[in-house]
């Protein structure tokens, strides 16, 4: 099966007014169905840059993006956006809900955009199912306010997974919790895995690193693969 994602030489080169700077640099890598990476790296590396490269929310200098196959790199920014919505899902540290809404309304609003409307039946029966897939289903009716930190994450969790995502990237998700419950976040990013889903997650913490099926680390641009000690 060929990659979810592989990226070949990609650089990122910041031209400002001073010296050009390179922020990724010859950076391969791909990304598999079913599989989970964690990238590892200093404040300042590139990390959250090679995330916003591979969900298509920033653009390879040099080097090549294939999607499924598909040769992407220098797609416009129409198209970028539809595969954007299509095939990934991202969590971030901060979880981004809105208070006033219900646990489900949150969910539900990923399948406002990008996909049109569906019946509103086939809405509920998904937004339920993502809520479900992260052990929260009992909580749908409950506003973020009234949640725990760990909750209100697994609730941004389920929004990233509404639309069947291929690929989850998560970017630093357990920054904001304590240890157990970032663990519980943990689960139920790598249970989307169980479920064919690619997995790429940006974490300072090594035990949650540890648990991925690859670490990769990202130092000054430039990413190596860890080898196991
Ligand atoms: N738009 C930009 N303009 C100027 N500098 C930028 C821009 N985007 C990123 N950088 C610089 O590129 C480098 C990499 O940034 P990036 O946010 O990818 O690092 P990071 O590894 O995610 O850091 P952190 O762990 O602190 O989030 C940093 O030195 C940052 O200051």
């Amino acid at each position: 099966m060929s990659p979810l994602i592989e990226l070949t030489g990609v650089s990122k080169i910041l031209k400002g007014q001073q010296e050009p700077r390179t922020i990724l640099d010859g950076v391969d890598l791909e990304v598999n169905a079913g599989r989970s990476i964690a990238i590892v790296g200093r404040s300042g590396s590139g990390k959250s840059t090679l995330l916003s490269v591979l969900g298509l929310f920033d653009r390879a200098d040099e080097g090549t993006y294939r999607l499924d196959g598909q040769d992407i790199t220098r797609l416009p920014e129409r198209r970028a956006a539809k595969l954007r919505s299509s095939h990934f899902g991202f969590v971030f540290q901060r979880f981004f809900l809105l208070k006033h809404l219900t646990a489900a309304q949150n969910v539900s609003m990923a399948l406002v955009n990008g996909q049109g409307w569906l019946p509103r039946r086939n809405r509920r029966a998904q937004v339920m199912a993502a809520l479900d897939q992260v052990g929260i289903a009992h909580l749908a009716r409950n506003k973020p306010p009234r949640m725990s930190g760990g909750e209100q994450q697994r609730v941004a969790i389920a929004r990233a997974l509404v639309r069947n995502p291929k690929i989850l990237l998560a970017d630093e998700p357990t920054g904001a919790l304590d240890t157990e419950t970032g663990t519980s976040v943990i689960d139920s990013l790598l249970a989307a895995t169980g479920r064919g889903c690619g997995l790429v997650l940006v974490t300072h913490d090594r035990d949650h690193a540890a648990r991925m099926d690859r670490t990769l680390d990202l130092v000054d641009g430039v990413l190596t693969e860890r080898v196991p000690a």
